[in-house]
């Protein structure tokens, strides 16, 4: 390797609020700055952390913003700085110190799904994005063999910067969208014009996710307006459910044959006491969702309630649903009956925006309505020799439609969140999505400017042990989606997308979706979204 001028680089490590998410995941952190440290020093550079290991907290994260902003306070504004992540991290720990920070900033993933970490960098990524500062991204499977990566990094550490290459996003332009879809856009962006739209907001922010909260005044373009809801109406709401009513939504769903996987003990184990707390929740969020005409729900949970009650996902996954239990309102009548109610997962506004679209849309255009946010966690080749194609693990933290599973409710499980992240458990709901043609989005904001990404995608099926490798190196009790991107390869969506989380819809065959993209795009465009579209259709049309 060739040698880079010699220099010291800060490295500050950021993490969960959770100390046991921080204790369980440090060793990984750990084995991966390492690494990093030796390919850094291999190109005549020297790591050095601008924060300590805590022997008494039993890891090296920074785990606030206050304990943020004490590590970037004594930090030289003009170093480069490399932000490492294997884990799951909250972006407003550091947002403040680089938003102040003068010198280079680089933040770098290792390609792993043991946690998530990826995830974490393209929050980061994300919300560097949307605070308007400059950064540069690496990744790379294995630091010290991977040549690319490592060319990157010396030009990084020689120059501050390093781009990478994203010919495959195109600005779209009403001209390639047919002429139907622009009908059904214009009406759709006619009607919440006129009538407007709500999204119900659970109390908003979650895990320092800066990117997914869509600043009030960019939304108003949108005919879509934020009703300001909070958890704790939501857990009192929760104490008027009767056991009965609990007790006939359980029942729904057992009466669907979905698999829940009870074990004894309530700290580690599913058990029937978590499940009824949730479907009060269900009936819950129904109801206060009603009562205020929202149009989509986001539940931001993983921050207070999570101390007070199991985790909100089969809640998220069911209102997602067509097929879900029934809940009445004050008068007796049944919310949304046969509709889904969207439900964005973690208050990410960007997704509960084109959730509230994509429902109106996929009605107009008859395709189906069920849609999810997944995370972009991972990726990896098949190693089941079943396709040649690059497939992504889109994998959310807890739950997706049954529409989306394979077998529907009777495909779909229950395991109980994990402990180190959701000490009152609650069932997850689990499936593996089944094969067919998707649209995929993401709504993100830069430049202060609501913008859109789309591209199209195929679900594909593996065979089951393959699946399960793919489960076993990421977060087993999540439902997962194998997703081969058209025309975007791995290292294209790693450079361009500004988020961690990415909004999924099927649609019956492949003209179909392409006319769902469209649609959306056109709807996005009149909305005053800023567009673009990435990759190819499924025949490799550029879009
Ligand atoms: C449980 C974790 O906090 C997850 O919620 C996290 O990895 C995400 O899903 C982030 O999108």
């Amino acid at each position: 390797m060739a040698k880079a001028k010699q220099k010291t680089v800060l490295l500050v490590a950021n993490g969960d609020l959770r100390l046991s998410a921080n204790q369980n995941c440090w060793a990984k952190q750990d084995e991966m700055e390492k690494e990093l440290a030796s390919v850094v020093a291999e190109l005549g550079a020297k790591i050095k952390r601008a924060h300590p290991y805590k022997p008494d907290e039993k890891h090296g994260f920074i785990a606030s913003q206050r304990e943020g902003m004490d590590v970037f306070a004594k930090i030289d504004r003009k170093a480069p700085i490399i932000i490492a992540e294997a884990v799951w991290q909250y972006s407003h720990h550091l947002l403040h110190g680089l938003i102040s920070h003068q010198g280079p900033i680089l933040t770098v993933a290792n390609w792993s799904g043991t946690w998530p970490g990826l995830v974490g960098m393209l929050n980061l990524n994300g919300s560097l994005t949307k605070a308007s500062v400059k950064y540069s991204t690496l990744w790379s499977e294995n630091f010290g063999s991977d040549k690319s990566f490592q060319k990157k990094l010396r030009k990084w550490l020689e120059t501050g910067e390093v781009t990478h290459r994203t010919g495959h996003v195109k600005k779209y332009k009403s001209k390639s969208a047919p002429a139907k879809t622009k009908k059904v856009a214009a009406k759709i962006a006619a009607d919440l014009d006129k009538n407007k739209a709500i999204m119900g907001v659970f109390d908003e922010f979650c895990m320092g996710m800066y990117n997914a909260a869509i600043p009030d005044e960019l939304l108003f373009q949108t005919g879509v307006f934020k009703e300001q809801l909070s958890q704790s109406a939501l857990f009192a709401e929760m104490q008027t459910v009767t056991q009965k009513e609990a007790e006939e939504v359980y029942g729904w769903i057992k009466k669907k044959g979905f698999n829940f996987h009870f074990g004894r003990n309530g700290k580690t184990g599913l058990i029937k006491a978590q499940v009824i707390e949730q479907c009060k929740m269900y009936i819950a969020a129904c109801r206060i969702g009603d009562r205020f005409g929202c149009d989509a729900i986001g539940i931001q949970y993983q921050q207070g309630l999570k101390d007070l009650c199991p985790a909100s996902d089969l809640v998220e996954g069911m209102l997602n649903s067509t097929d879900r239990p029934p809940v009445k309102n004050a008068e007796g009548k049944i919310i949304l009956k046969g509709e889904t109610f969207p439900h964005f997962n973690e208050v990410d506004e960007c997704c509960g925006l084109d959730a509230l679209l994509t429902k109106r849309l996929h009605t107009a255009l008859k395709q189906p309505v069920e849609t999810t946010l997944h995370d972009i966690r991972w990726g990896d080749w098949d190693q089941s020799g079943t396709t040649k194609d690059y497939v992504w693990v889109f994998l959310i933290s807890g739950s997706a439609p049954v529409e989306h599973h394979v077998g529907g409710w009777k495909g779909s499980h229950g395991y109980r969140q994990p402990a180190m992240y959701f000490p009152k458990g609650g069932s997850t709901l689990h499936g593996i999505a089944k094969p067919g043609e998707i649209v995929w989005s993401r709504i993100f904001i830069e430049d202060g400017k609501l913008k859109m990404d789309l591209g199209r995608a195929k679900v594909i099926e593996l065979p089951k042990e393959e699946t399960e490798r793919r489960l076993n190196e990421t977060t087993p009790q999540w439902p997962i989606m194998h997703a081969v991107t058209y025309g975007v390869s791995r290292d294209q969506m790693m450079a361009r997308h500004k988020a961690n989380h990415i909004n999924v819809a099927y649609a019956h065959s492949a003209k179909d979706a392409d006319k769902c993209l469209y649609a959306k795009a056109e709807l996005a465009k009149q909305l005053g979204m800023e567009v673009s579209l990435c990759g190819t259709d499924a025949k490799g049309k550029l879009l």
